[in-house]
């Protein structure tokens, strides 16, 4: 970022490829405190010269003694700042630092959430959390033996050496993810790093982030023009006000109805938003543009890349009419970044934005909320004082209804999804539920099954209800919907919708299931 950050204390998090890496930097700045994730080849140089008040190595997939690991340049730790090794970040404490040594659990992995018990030794770490509590593990290496100089802070039944401690040189390690809400203490634990340990300052806001990203935005485009895909959602409704605060007339909105939108959306979108905020935005229907491509498509990944790509096209078409567009700016958050892959991070699934996008695109990004997470996104909504129901908007992914029809698409098949989401979320609003209920939509499933209506056999279609919650969409669990909500919605459902003889209910959380099923 700019200048402007030099003015905060920083906290600098290295990139191992954990899934859970920018949830270490978004806890931070929830208390207040700036943070950034890094690339683990950061450079000692270069970390100086970013001068982190404290220093966070995330976890990862890999095992630090293998042939691929990623590893650390031992000088970080002769540089006084404060270093807090997470999972893997433990384990290379551990590995790099004398006297230490690491190995696997030889199939016996700790998966899930375990009882963390103190040793003797008090460590700054821990200190004001209780004893025991209960840390999500997810490892299947462990510190052998603790580097000269450290003190096992911390056990779980499972693993001998859960957390160590040199409070002197101030490097610590948790084999456990505490970033993640099943880690119970997590939060009080990384306070005491941040604060305790490290000595922060709590001086960053959710507000300042928007006067860097304006900073940020005027100075890399110029007199140049942006174009900004709009799908009415509240990621990219953020970024239109955002980019608008920034570069007023020099940003034109775009707002693609694919085929694939819900009942009634693409008018509604333009409702909510049309000559709102001082935005211009143009529509563009592009139904049979997508619609052909994906005949026939039955393989998710595939759907995913040719969805990126025809809208790419559409963005590249507009842009020609327009003249002068060298910018496409998206609401991309992080969860879409990470699910899609980094170098470090595995591919969940390709996000049309992100994985999904073209290798040769002429546009350059811009993606001011790249680095943040859906609740952070709102509350910069909130903070630029957006209408309540569209910050507060369930999210639709931009592949839409392709990905919630398993298979191959067709406009009978759209039908049949959009009229039961369609029920689905009149009742949930019936209900008084909708501000309860993370996200929520039907899904046809390739599963046709026997049943019996007006005496008659069917061999027809089965649907699936989805209803989540979550806070940050990389985690979830189902709703617990009331019985005789579910009863109602399958009976409309069988009842109002053709070709559907049956309704079931998704009840896995995420992980491991994913939120969307394809
Ligand atoms: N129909 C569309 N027309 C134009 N751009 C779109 C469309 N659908 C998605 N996009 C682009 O893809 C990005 C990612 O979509 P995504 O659904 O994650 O975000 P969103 O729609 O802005 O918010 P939400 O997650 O609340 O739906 C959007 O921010 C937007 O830039
Ligand atoms: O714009 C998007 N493009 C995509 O390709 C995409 N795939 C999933 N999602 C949304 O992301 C969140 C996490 O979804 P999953 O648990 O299914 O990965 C959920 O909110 C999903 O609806 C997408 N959004
Ligand atoms: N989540 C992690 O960081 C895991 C680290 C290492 N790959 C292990 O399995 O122990
Ligand atoms: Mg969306």
């Amino acid at each position: 970022m700019t200048d402007l950050v030099e003015q905060y204390d920083k906290v600098l998090v290295l990139d191992y490829g954990s899934q859970y890496n920018q949830l270490i930097t978004r806890r931070i700045r929830e208390f207040g405190v700036f943070s950034e994730l890094k690339s683990r080849k950061m450079t000692i140089a270069e970390i100086k010269a970013y001068a982190p008040k404290a220093i966070i190595l995330s976890g990862g997939p890999k095992s630090v003694y293998a042939d691929d690991a990623f590893t650390i340049d031992p000088e970080i730790f002769k540089l006084q700042i404060p270093i807090l090794g997470v999972c893997y970040g433990m384990q290379l404490i551990a590995y790099k630092l004398p006297g230490g040594q690491v190995a696997a659990n030889n199939g016996n992995g700790e998966f899930g959430q375990a009882k963390l018990h103190f040793s003797q030794q008090p460590s700054l770490l821990l200190a004001g959390t209780p004893d025991p509590q209960t840390v999500l593990m997810s490892h299947g290496d462990s510190v052998a033996k603790i580097p000269d100089g450290f003190v096992l802070a911390a056990s779980t039944d499972k693993t001998a050496i859960a957390a160590i401690a040199n409070d002197q040189a101030k490097i610590y390690g948790v084999q456990f993810h505490a970033e993640t809400t099943l880690s119970e203490y997590g939060n009080d634990i990384l306070k005491n790093f941040v604060f305790k340990i490290a000595g922060c300052q709590a001086n960053w806001q959710m507000k300042d982030f928007i006067d860097l990203q304006i900073d940020k935005i005027r100075a890399e485009v110029g007199d140049k023009k942006v174009l900004l895909g709009l799908s009415g959602g509240v990621d990219s409704s953020v970024v239109a006000v955002l980019l608008h605060k920034a570069i007023g007339k020099q940003l034109t909105c775009i707002f693609v109805d694919h085929g694939l939108l819900r009942k009634n959306e693409a008018e509604m979108v333009m409702a909510s938003l049309a000559g709102k905020f001082g935005l211009n935005i143009i529509k563009i229907d592009a139904q049979r543009r997508f619609l052909s491509k994906l005949a026939h498509v039955t393989e998710p990944e595939k759907k995913r890349k040719i969805i990126g790509k025809e809208f790419i096209e559409t963005f590249n078409d507009e842009a020609k009419k327009l003249k002068g567009i060298e910018f496409l700016a998206q609401g991309t958050l992080y969860t879409d970044v990470i699910e899609s892959g980094t170098d470090t991070a595995q591919t969940i699934k390709s996000h049309h934005n992100v994985g999904g996008l073209p290798k040769d695109m002429h546009f350059k990004l811009i993606e001011p909320l790249r680095t943040l997470f859906k609740d952070e996104a709102r509350e910069l909504g909130e903070e630029l004082d957006m209408p309540h129901a569209l910050v507060w908007r369930q999210p639709f992914p931009g592949p839409g209804l392709a990905i919630r029809i398993l298979g191959e698409i067709t406009e009978e098949k759209l039908a049949i999804v959009r009229d039961s989401d369609a029920i689905l979320r009149d009742e949930i609003a019936k209900a008084g539920l909708e501000d309860n209920i993370w996200q929520y939509f039907t899904i046809l499933t390739g599963l046709r099954s026997v049943g019996v209506m007006g005496d008659g056999r069917t061999y027809d279609w089965t649907i699936a209800i989805r209803a989540i919650t979550s806070i940050d969409g990389m985690t979830a669990d189902f709703a617990k919907l009331p019985w005789d909500l579910l009863g109602k919605i399958s009976e409309r459902i069988v009842n109002e919708v053709g070709h559907i003889n049956r309704v079931v209910y998704d009840i896995t959380s995420k992980p491991p299931a994913t939120i969307e099923w394809e």
